[in-house]
């Protein structure tokens, strides 16, 4: 039997629903979202806990006239099914399918492409200028969580919305979570407002009493309402945001249409931003991802039934290696403090936290202010290590240089996630790092051939007077080439195969390969040598280490006996390792080598599985070696 759902195939199309159907089109699409996620993977519970307050907006607004705009973009899964994108949940963040995040070339209903935090309100301010400056009246929404509402932009948003002469609604998601729980004063704020119907009612009964006294009465009851230091400040909710020249509505039960839609109605007429605060419960309607929201937040496939991942865990991850060694080195120096943006779980500091719970900071969505915060402790005689992935450290660029770098303090930046990440797509993969810090004068850039060398890397850097970034990939730890152990020194690549060098045979430099890999590629590396080597040919495999400084001890004495040069990374062209190799041979006139950089494309990576997205890029040991041999025989 066809179900509400199903009648829904194109955007607007929720408006030609009864409203006495609108609770089993709720249940039908959580139906739906469970089912599909546990075959795709996906952001499960924030999706589950926005049903009804996409349908709210969905029945308010007209799209694609009307800008909805999703803070983070990972709950917006509601919205491409009201909006005729449900065929394609079948694809959902596989390669060439449908995006896990608001895309506008997927759908002229998608305001704006997202996948970081915090985000949305700025984005929402500049489409409302645009708007009354070209004389428009569409409505414009903003859909932010109360843990995006922890990060600087919001905050720098929010503050100019105070001076909105014109309508701006934004609707605050507040589940009380951010992946994990949601942390800091704002929260603390959300939790008192949540909490306020007391204040609410012993203002309505303070009220009502005193309208009920004979003569006076009345006249305090409304100068108590009009006065500002009255007990209004005491009894109204949402006052800081009041205060700030903002309109507050709530707390409302984000999971009742009614009142959504009531709140949406009023919140329309106001000539300013407002501000509906809904309390939504993250993971609704799946008794799996409400008793456990931060496992559901992101998940791979999983049962339905026992809710768990139907996929066994193939061995320790580099993130799993980290942690353990946060243990290890917090164990032995007190001085080691951790730091994360909201991302216990995703960077391993969880069991630190645990640990040492006096030493761990979570700071909330704020990769900016996690990396001053840093800079303070390193100041204070600490010794920090900020775990971010690769992707949002590119918030933060200017504390590092500017706090962190200028003063050369000994903070640690562990950058999980970096390369191709796979299936969160373009926001997300942690293709830029090595561009935007082996520039940066004063940091050490590291990035580790394997498990074992991740933790000797972080035993590195704490000892290393100087800020240290060190870049891993997200998945398994590489175990291979664990009989290559030389001691981490500051600024010496591995050498791990070198090619016989004697030169017997005439143009034996000229044809001689050096294969100089970064990080992940020196897995990679290896298999190209084997397979070199195989068909003849001399190949030494360099595992770089340090990305900067660059050993240029050793490219010298490589120059002198290798004439055919491919440094392998992970990272886009631009600012990468490579680049610095041909700046270091064009500057020693070393113009007889020739050189190949090997790395991703210089353009956003779409989604996908990492190794789909590897073959498609030629990243495949076997493309790789092919186009080596090709750059050889036309150069
Ligand atoms: C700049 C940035 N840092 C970290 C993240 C990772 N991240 C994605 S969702 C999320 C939590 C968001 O919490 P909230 O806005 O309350 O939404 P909820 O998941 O609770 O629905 C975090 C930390 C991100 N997307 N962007
Ligand atoms: C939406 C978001 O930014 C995170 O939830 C992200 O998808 C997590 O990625 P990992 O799965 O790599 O931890
Ligand atoms: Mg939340």
């Amino acid at each position: 039997m066809a179900g509400i759902l199903d009648l829904i195939n194109g955007a607007n199309d929720i408006k030609k629903v009864k409203p006495s159907d609108y609770n089993k089109l709720a249940e039908e699409i959580r139906e739906f979202l469970i089912g599909n996620i546990s075959k795709t993977g996906g952001h499960l519970a924030s999706n589950l806990g926005t049903v009804e307050l996409t349908m709210a907006l969905h029945l308010y607004l007209d799209f694609p006239e009307d800008k909805l705009v999703w803070d983070v973009g990972h709950q917006a899964y509601t919205h491409k099914l009201l909006t005729g994108r449900k065929k394609e949940f079948a694809s959902l963040r596989t390669f060439e399918g449908l995006s896990g995040f608001p895309k506008r070339k997927e759908s002229a209903c998608d305001s704006l492409d997202t996948g970081h935090s915090s985000t949305s309100l700025s984005a929402a301010m500049g489409l409302v200028r645009a708007r009354d400056l070209r004389g428009g009246d569409e409505k414009i929404v903003a859909v932010i969580g109360d843990g995006a509402l922890s990060g600087g932009m919001a905050f720098e948003a929010l503050n100019n919305a105070a001076e909105l002469k014109s309508n701006l609604i934004i609707v605050l998601n507040d589940n009380k979570m951010s992946i994990s729980e949601n942390v800091g004063g704002m929260a603390n704020y959300l939790g008192k407002l949540r909490t306020g119907d007391k204040y609410i009612n012993l203002k309505q009964t303070v009220e009502k009493a005193l309208n009920n006294v004979p003569g006076i009465g009345k006249k305090i009851a409304d100068k108590i309402r009009k006065s500002k230091d009255s007990l209004k400040r005491l009894v109204i909710p949402g006052m800081l945001f009041e205060d700030m020249g903002l309109t507050y509505i709530g707390p409302i039960d984000g999971h009742n249409l009614n009142e959504l839609s009531m709140a949406l109605a009023s919140a329309s007429k106001a000539k300013k931003a407002v501000i509906i605060h809904a309390v939504t419960k993250k993971g609704r309607g799946y008794r799996p991802a409400e008793k456990n929201p931060s496992y559901f937040h992101g998940v791979d496939a999983f049962d339905v039934k026992t809710g768990k991942n139907s996929k066994a865990k193939k061995g320790a991850t580099y993130t799993d290696i980290f942690s353990e060694t946060m243990l290890e080195l917090g164990e032995k120096h007190n001085n080691l403090v951790a730091i994360t943006a909201a991302m216990p779980s995703g960077t391993g500091l969880n069991k630190f936290k645990q640990k040492y719970p006096e030493r761990f900071f979570d700071v909330g969505i704020a990769e900016e202010h996690a990396v001053t915060f840093a800079a303070g402790l390193a100041l204070g005689g600490m010794k920090p290590v900020v775990a971010v992935y690769s992707t949002f450290l590119q918030r933060a660029y200017d504390q590092i240089v500017h706090d962190v770098c200028l003063s050369s303090l000994p903070v640690i930046f562990a950058i999980d996630r970096a390369g191709i990440v796979g299936n969160d797509g373009e926001t997300h993969q942690g293709i830029f790092d090595i561009s935007f810090l082996s520039h940066i004068p004063s940091l050490t850039v590291m990035a580790p051939k394997n498990a074992t060398e991740l933790k000797e890397m972080l035993c590195f850097a704490y000892t290393h007077d100087g800020p240290v970034a060190i870049r891993y990939p997200r998945g398994r730890a590489y175990e291979g080439l664990a009989e290559y152990q030389e001691p981490v020194e500051y600024g010496r690549s591995e050498v791990i195969y070198q090619s016989n060098t004697a030169g017997k045979k005439k143009n034996a430099q000229k044809n001689r390969i050096l294969l100089l890999a970064a990080g992940s590629m020196v897995e990679t590396g290896a298999q190209i040598h084997d397979i070199l080597t195989e068909e003849g040919r001399e190949v030494t495999l360099v595992n770089i280490r340090f990305l900067r400084p660059m050993d240029t001890e050793l490219l010298k004495e490589m120059a002198a006996s290798h004439g055919i040069w491919v440094t392998l990374e992970e990272n886009v062209k631009r600012g990468g390792y490579g680049e610095g190799v041909a700046a270091y041979l064009f500057e020693q006139n070393l113009r007889d080598i020739r050189l190949l950089n090997i790395t991703l494309p210089d353009q956003f990576i779409e989604q996908g599985d990492v190794s789909v997205l590897k073959e498609k890029f030629g990243f495949d040991p076997l493309s790789l070696t092919a186009h080596i041999k090709d750059f050889i025989s036309h150069s």
